[in-house]
């Protein structure tokens, strides 16, 4: 029909292509625009980039690699797509005169290689690219072999660093990575394609001179590559001045001069805390250390916040057993305002115990009975508001001073809103009232430092309690462990507190020298538990005289009465064995209490005569019962106490709250002022007793010396490796042991803080975060770092500035989880003994599980477990990790070997990736070890009597 019209040839058709289906991808980094069509990165072509350009870096309209040939690069052009300059000649054409080919891999803006693997040599002429985009932290790596594509993995998020003068360390957080189709390794005779895709990073690489390199990842490739890929690179990139002065600095080199930097801005700090120091010192000193005038103008202020009720306190049928075995029986009794009761019996009679009770303190046995305060019953809270109770032994704060010791105590216990000076002047009377004024600004002492007398500790003691001005005071053997002449001085002092004051006193005394004795109102004495004298202290001679029992006129009446309690006199003549007469009328009781006794001896004489022979020692007891629960003396306690509970004395009553005692329960305000002056005193506390922090410091120091001098700059051969693990290992050891002393500091104020919490100081909270605060972190935080910093450059570890602090983190956290540990173990354990054997332990256990002493691919799955209790598991590691990950062990003396960090890792059985992960978990045990031990402190330590 149109045979002019000849069949023209048809052009080649262009395949169809768009990446925007789902069937075509870009490759090698490629991005798809809207359009489907690849924009591929510099040194790629072809519809997906999967060819290589050829000519030179920055020619326009390069050609494209013709089938899987080599390229024909252009004069002074290498690599598989002609992006690697060789000398400097290429370079200038393009970035001026003076451009230059810097040939160490160490990228300005960008990196290009092109290498030869040397050790993958079960695939023939393998070859890796590696192109890098330093402005958006992005590489491309393929690997080739024959020239052929197989795979290649875009990174992201990457870094590099300089280590030696032209050994550059480069690393990219993630990757994805592809196969190329039909490639050799992705399907036609190995299938790697799943592998491939699974590919996330990390990944490394290291190039010394830019020649000498190896690469790997982690996530998969690591089980292909068990030993990295060693490469034989060939590396360029054209650079001129001005990209010298564009580039942004790479990761400084951790250098002497940084080094010297970092101690000295440790050491400027702890210049500053210890300026800080002081100046904090000397304000508390002057708010805690100054006398003020009594004449004041708060003089004539009526004090409503203090106590100022007299108080008559009754107690009848008081019984205490302890698993089954009676420790008082039915002790009943009463005293008086102004008046001082001693509580007198031999050792073991059951003073202390009934002396506790009275007071209302938590006991371990079964405890019956009633305690009336001017004829109520008061809630425990209200009862420990108007009494104070001063134990046989003084636990004081050894660091302050008398002075500081009132005040903390005046300020832990009057209201808060009560005016500061109103408090000083409160400890200004108690120190005039105990006559202390002399030693007000002497220091209580600690052991080697000679300090006050144990009969002025015992006054302040009192003292303490006095502060609040309690209207009863109980005071268990005041004397106890104090010469006669100052047993004196303290009694004299109670006295005048109880005539004077009219403060109610229950005292629990031993054997008191006739001075004393006479001093006390009236005497509760115990034998057995059981009551066999109440009355008037002064009648009791006559008591015993007319029972059979005259007491010698060269005897001490307090003597004597102890040994009756315990066996029958030898010269006791004759005693009546039927109980003696009683009187019925009121008159006729009050009577007998001022010429306080019942039948004269000769009466007894005449009604028992014949019988006494028949009483052993063992009945004299029953006998001396039998007498008192018959006589009239009982018979007053029974009155006495009888009417206090038909409410006679409610007359007023002394527990009304004042303002700012209603805090019983948690408040923020209450907390913070408690949490303050806990602070301050613990800071005190510290700073007056420098040995434990100079101790810690200047160890730190020696240590850090020694340790740097032991293992002077340590190399990256076999002994370097071994050096480093080993140093490691010594510092955790070191900090593992040292933090024991966490146990024996609180130890110390074990039974200070449970006596303070009891008589209701502060709260466990309170007293927890200002010993963490003032104590923990000073003593845990500084040291570390000093020793650290110190030792770090002396020794040779990794000199990558942020590898450093890393360390130091890792140091400090490791520390404060032992010392957490130890906080439990002290805070658990009564015995400092047994919390030093286990702690001990544990850390020893601890130290095996983390990873030095026993490869932890070692351990039996079994036993696996326990690896996660250690924290040398986490604090090693992350060190070991953070040391050697970065760093290539190269060794001539058998071989010319050369091990990445990566690799000596996993052979130690640790997870290269886990540095994070491992101080996440320290912060948790610290977290952990923490609020165990605050539980522990808020739960156990309790004081049970
Ligand atoms: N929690 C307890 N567990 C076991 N026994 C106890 C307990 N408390 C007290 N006792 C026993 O009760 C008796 C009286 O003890 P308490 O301490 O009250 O006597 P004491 O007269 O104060 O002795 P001392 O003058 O020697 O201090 C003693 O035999 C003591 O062993």
């Amino acid at each position: 029909m149109f045979p002019h019209l000849k069949r023209q040839e048809c052009p080649d058709c262009p395949v169809c292509f768009n990446c925007q289906f789902p069937t075509n991808s870009c490759t090698n980094g490629g991005q798809c625009d809207v359009s489907g069509a690849c924009i591929c990165p510099v040194g790629w072509g072809d519809l997906d980039c999967a060819q290589p350009l050829c000519g030179s870096l920055y020619e326009k309209d390069r050609p494209q690699r013709e089938n899987d040939q080599d390229c024909a690069c252009d004069s002074g052009w290498g690599g598989v797509n002609c992006n690697v300059c060789q000398d400097d000649r290429a370079c200038q054409p393009f970035k001026g005169q003076d451009a230059t080919c810097i040939k160490t891999a160490i990228g300005l803006k960008s990196t290009h290689a092109w290498c030869a693997t040397t050790n993958i040599p079960w695939i023939d002429n393998t070859h890796v690219s590696l192109t890098c985009e330093w402005g958006k932290d992005e590489c491309i790596f393929q690997f080739w072999k024959d020239k052929e594509e197989q795979f290649y993995c875009e990174l992201t998020e990457c870094s590099q660093s300089t280590s030696g003068e032209n050994d550059v360390q480069g690393h990219c957080k993630k990757a994805r990575c592809g196969c190329m189709k039909d490639a050799f390794m992705c399907g036609k005779e190995v299938d790697m394609s799943e592998l491939v895709k699974n590919v996330k990073g990390p990944s490394e690489w290291f190039c010394k001179n830019g020649k000498d390199c190896w690469y790997n990842e982690y996530s998969t490739l690591v089980d292909v590559f068990p030993d990295n890929i060693q490469l034989a690179c060939d590396a360029g990139e054209c650079a001129n001045e001005q990209d010298f002065l564009d580039a942004t600095p790479i990761d400084q080199e951790f250098s002497s001069y940084t080094e010297m930097m970092v101690v000295g801005a440790i050491f400027i700090a702890c210049i500053l805390l210890f300026i800080i120091t002081k100046v904090t010192a000397s304000r508390q000193k002057k708010m805690f250390g100054t006398r003020i005038e009594l004449t004041s103008d708060y003089d004539d202020e009526p004090d409503d916040t203090l106590n100022s009720a007299e108080i008559s306190m009754t107690f009848s049928d008081i019984s205490y057993i302890v698993a089954g075995k009676p420790i008082l029986t039915n002790i009943s009794g009463y005293v008086e305002p102004g008046q001082m009761l001693a509580v007198m019996g031999p050792s073991g009679a059951g003073k202390s115990s009934l002396l506790d009770i009275l007071a209302k303190k938590h006991k371990r046995g079964v405890t019956s009975g009633r305690i009336l305060i001017n004829g109520m019953s008061p809630t425990r809270q209200q009862f420990k508001r108007i009494t104070g109770f001063v134990d046989q032994d003084d636990s004081l704060m050894g660091t302050l001073t008398v002075r500081e010791t009132l005040t903390y105590a005046a300020l832990m216990r009057l209201p808060r809103h009560m005016p500061l000076q109103k408090k000083q002047k409160r400890v200004e009377e108690v120190i005039q009232e105990l006559g202390i004024s002399k030693i007000a600004d002497s220091m209580i002492g600690i052991p080697g430092q000679r300090g006050i007398s144990g009969g002025e500790k015992r006054r302040v003691s009192i003292g303490k309690e006095l502060v609040t001005s309690p209207s009863l005071l109980f005071l268990d053997e005041p004397t106890s462990g104090l010469d006669a002449y100052n047993a004196g001085v303290v009694m004299e002092c109670l006295k005048k507190l109880a005539h004077e004051g009219k403060r109610t006193i229950v005292v629990t005394i031993h054997q008191p020298r006739s001075n004393i004795f006479k001093m006390f109102d009236s005497l509760m004495l115990l034998t057995g538990g059981q009551l066999v004298y109440f009355g008037p202290a002064k009648t009791c001679s006559s008591y015993f005289r007319d029972l059979g029992f005259p007491i010698p006129t060269d005897y001490n009446v307090a003597d004597y009465l102890i040994d009756l309690t315990m066996k029958r006199p030898d010269d006791a003549v004759t005693r009546p064995t039927t109980p003696l007469p009683s009187s019925n009328s009121q008159e006729q009781l009050l009577e007998e209490m001022h010429t306080p006794y019942l039948l004269t001896r000769n009466e007894q004489q005449q009604e028992g005569s014949g019988e006494l022979d028949l009483l052993s020692e063992s009945n004299h007891t029953h006998f001396l019962l039998d007498s008192f629960y018959s006589s009239n003396l009982y018979r007053t306690i029974e009155n006495r106490v009888g009417r206090s509970d038909s409410a006679n004395d409610r007359t007023y009553s002394v527990w009304v709250d004042a303002p700012g005692q209603e805090e019983s329960n948690f408040s923020i305000y209450r907390f913070y002022h408690e949490l303050s002056l806990l602070s301050s005193r613990t800071f005190i506390n510290l700073y007056r007793n420098p040995f434990l922090f100079f101790a810690h410091f200047g160890f730190s120091i020696v240590l850090a010396v020694l340790l740097g001098s032991l293992f002077w700059q340590v190399d990256v051969d076999l002994s370097g490796v071994q050096n480093r693990l080993g140093v490691l290992f010594f510092m955790c050891a070191l900090l593992g042991f040292a933090a024991t002393s966490a146990l024996d500091m609180f130890s110390k104020e074990r039974i200070l803080f449970m006596r303070e919490r009891e008589n209701g100081y502060y709260s466990p909270s309170s007293y927890f975060l200002a010993k963490v605060l003032f104590d923990v972190i000073p003593l845990r935080v500084l040291p570390p770092l000093v020793m650290g910093s110190i030792s770090y450059y002396m020794i040779g570890l990794n000199p990558s500035l942020h590898i450093f602090g890393k360390f130091l983190l890792v140091l400090v956290l490791f520390n404060l989880s032992a010392a957490g540990l130890c906080l439990c173990f002290a805070t658990a354990f009564k015995n400092l003994s047994a919390a030093n054997l286990l702690a001990n332990l544990v850390i020893l256990f601890s130290m095996l599980f983390g990873g030095f002493l026993l490869n932890k691919d070692h351990i039996p799955p079994m036993l696996s477990w326990l690896q996660h209790l250690s924290f040398f598991n986490y604090g090693y590691e992350a060190l070991i990790v953070n040391e050697l990950k970065d760093i290539t062990l190269r060794d001539k003396s058998i071989a010319d070997i050369q091990i990445p960090g990566p690799i000596i890792l996993a052979r130690f059985g640790f997870n290269g990736q886990a540095f994070w992960s491992d101080v996440i978990r320290l912060v948790c045990f610290v977290l952990v070890t923490l609020m165990t031990s605050f539980l522990f402190l808020k739960y156990l330590v309790k004081e049970r009597r």
